[in-house]
């Protein structure tokens, strides 16, 4: 597990989880810095293990991102932003049903598994979090995961025999389907690929892509359909 001295964070925000069998769950995103199937340099995408990422995930210089020294302060970072998230959208963290439904807070990156480790796995317990991790599926994952989504890129070796979710970029060439559906999973999801450099407006790839997943989900029963919700909707 990695013994990280610093955290270092592209960037956290409240928003829905927009993918997968948790689409539509409020969430506080913590994007950790850096990956090991990219640098997130456009000039090197194109020789990377994985070349369509959609995302910035280059220094520390994202909405509420930056370095944290313990677990403790990114914990308690995680926290704040949480409940200023509720209160921002009009609701309060005191209702009945905060008791019911728990915070939750989904470690990505960049590649996560890089960062997040077992104590602040259990930091985010103490403070009554879920914890869910969005990950490449190529670094072991810490004790304690509460929802782990594996998401595998191209030919790169995927350690994780057992996750919540599969959630396969599709397609990819290098990563056909059934080179996954020995891991054990509840649910095993195809996310048409997304033109990475189209961030709004009409995305021909994409509607290309969800044509051919549509197809293969109706082929292939064991395998879901799942969006990026929110883009569509236009939120982070
Ligand atoms: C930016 S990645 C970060 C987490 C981790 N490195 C991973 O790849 O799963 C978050 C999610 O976005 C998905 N994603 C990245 N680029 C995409 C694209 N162009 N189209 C659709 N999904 C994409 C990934 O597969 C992953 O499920
Ligand atoms: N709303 C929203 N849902 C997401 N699910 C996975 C995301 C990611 O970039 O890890 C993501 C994201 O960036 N935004
Ligand atoms: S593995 Fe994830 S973070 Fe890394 S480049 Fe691919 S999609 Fe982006
Ligand atoms: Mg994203």
């Amino acid at each position: 597990m990695p013994s990280v001295n610093v955290y270092r964070v592209k960037e956290m925000f409240y928003s829905l989880q927009g993918e997968g069998a948790q689409s539509g769950r409020a969430s506080l995103f913590c994007r950790f810095s850096k990956c090991n199937l990219w640098t997130g340099r456009e000039q090197d995408r194109a020789d990377a293990v994985c070349n369509f990422c959609d995302t910035d995930f280059v220094g520390t210089d994202g909405q509420n991102g930056g370095t944290f020294d313990t677990p403790q302060a990114l914990a308690n970072a995680i926290k704040v932003l949480w409940d200023a998230g509720i209160e921002a959208a009009g609701g309060t963290t005191t209702t009945a049903d905060s008791n019911k439904t728990k915070p939750y807070v989904i470690f990505t990156g960049g590649e996560p598994l890089l960062q997040l480790n077992e104590v602040l796995v259990d930091e985010m317990h103490l403070l009554g979090f879920e914890v869910g991790v969005e990950t490449n599926g190529t670094r072991p994952a810490p004790k304690g995961i509460d929802w782990l989504c594996v998401s595998p890129k191209a030919d790169a070796e995927v350690v994780l025999m057992q996750c919540n979710e599969i959630k396969l970029v599709f397609p990819q060439p290098l990563a056909k389907p059934e080179r996954f559906e020995h891991i054990k999973a509840q649910h095993y999801f195809l996310s048409p690929m997304a033109d990475p450099l189209i961030i709004a407006g009409r995305d021909e790839k994409k509607a290309t892509n969800m044509r051919l997943a549509t197809d293969y989900c109706l082929a292939h029963p064991q395998w879901r359909l799942t969006l990026q919700m929110h883009k569509i909707l236009g939120i982070d």
